[in-house]
């Protein structure tokens, strides 16, 4: 490994890579790729209605879907769809601006909050096809505004009142998630802490001339204890790993793709699954998705909740702390951080 060091190779947007099709960078390239690269089986992810959440079959639902899949689709969630249209918008506007406007809230070196890609840390490292936005959007002081698009100009405003509809959202699937286990409802978020953190990232992916042999993300879990996924409306690429096997993500209109991510599996001592996913290209069509990822406070110490360690289910996780500050390195290296914490 000692090739990868802590300093950043800087690398170019995708869109600029774009420009020169017959020379995609073979850090981009996965060779094995070929015909039935894409592929993915299609059966139905569980999709979960918010408003039916407090009976007990809805509740089992949702238990199943999270140990086997380890996400779910969200409707009824409160969130108009002409919002959820204004959410994408205000990404695919941005990622319209001419290059030098973008560059102004631009990432810098060795730090994931602003307009970019990939940290890169290694000559050797597989790219993905990606162009980003990446903000902090909780604890609110720690907001830095230097890299939040001030075009188009509802951009803020848009962002702002989407991280409140999801803090609010959290709580409510926070708490099923306790009572689908028989645990008090306010247990993971006890966990999370007061000042939990709130990552909001817009992905887009442009068009691709060699879909077949390059991905919009790699195979990756998310380091988040949920994460909240905000598909495209025409474009599908989302997919998860369920025995070795990838499932596509249909898009179900209005729904929202709940993720477990790594720390939740961790909480519940591996009840819930951080399920493997990636995301496929197109050649015609540009992507765009916006995923919410909510973490604990980064000063709580995050280990498995006590009731779900028993004399059958031992304990399979040791505690982490500020999990975010390892993690990037590990996804680059298409490695989960996860191993770290296993026993
Ligand atoms: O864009 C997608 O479909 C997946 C996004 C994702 O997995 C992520 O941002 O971590
Ligand atoms: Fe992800």
């Amino acid at each position: 490994m000692a090739e990868w060091c802590e300093v950043e190779i800087v690398g170019k947007a995708v869109e600029e890579v774009m420009l020169n099709p017959e020379n995609l960078p073979k850090n981009y390239m996965y060779e094995e790729g070929g015909a039935g690269f894409r592929h993915a089986l299609d059966e139905d992810i569980p999709v979960v209605d918010l408003l039916s959440l407090s009976s007990q079959q809805e509740l089992a639902k949702l238990r199943r879907a999270l140990h086997s899949f380890g996400c779910f689709q969200v409707v009824n969630h409160g969130m108009e769809s002409s919002f959820l249209d204004q959410v994408r918008d205000i990404g695919k506007q941005f990622f319209q601006l001419p290059m030098e406007e973008k560059q102004k809230c631009a990432r810098e070196p060795n730090n994931v909050e602003g307009y970019g890609n990939d940290i890169i840390y290694s000559e050797n490292q597989r790219l993905d096809w990606t162009d980003r936005v990446y903000l902090k959007v909780l604890p609110e002081d720690q907001r830095k505004f230097q890299f939040w698009p001030p075009n188009p100009n509802d951009f803020r405003s848009t962002v702002l009142r989407y991280t409140d509809s999801i803090r609010l959202l959290t709580e409510v699937i926070l708490k099923a998630m306790a009572k689908s286990l028989n645990l008090e409802e306010d247990c993971f978020l006890n966990e999370c802490g007061e000042r939990a953190v709130m990552f909001l990232r817009f992905n887009y992916y442009p068009p691709c001339p060699m879909p077949d042999h390059v991905l919009g993300l790699k195979p990756h879990t998310d380091g988040s204890t949920i994460t909240f996924l905000l598909q495209d409306k025409q474009e599908e690429g989302l997919q998860v790993l369920k025995n070795d096997q990838w499932f596509k993500v249909p898009i179900v209109p209005d729904a929202l793709v709940i993720n477990i991510g790594d720390q939740m599996e961790i909480l519940s001592n591996g009840i819930f699954r951080s399920p493997v996913h990636r995301a496929v290209i197109n050649s015609e069509k540009e992507r765009l998705t916006v995923a919410m990822f909510c973490t604990p406070d980064i000063e709580k110490e995050i280990k498995p909740l006590d009731k779900l360690v028993t004399e059958s289910r031992p304990v399979l996780y040791r505690p982490v702390k500020n999990y975010a500050d390892f993690y990037f390195q590990y996804y680059q290296q298409g490695r989960r951080a996860i191993e770290a914490s296993r026993i």
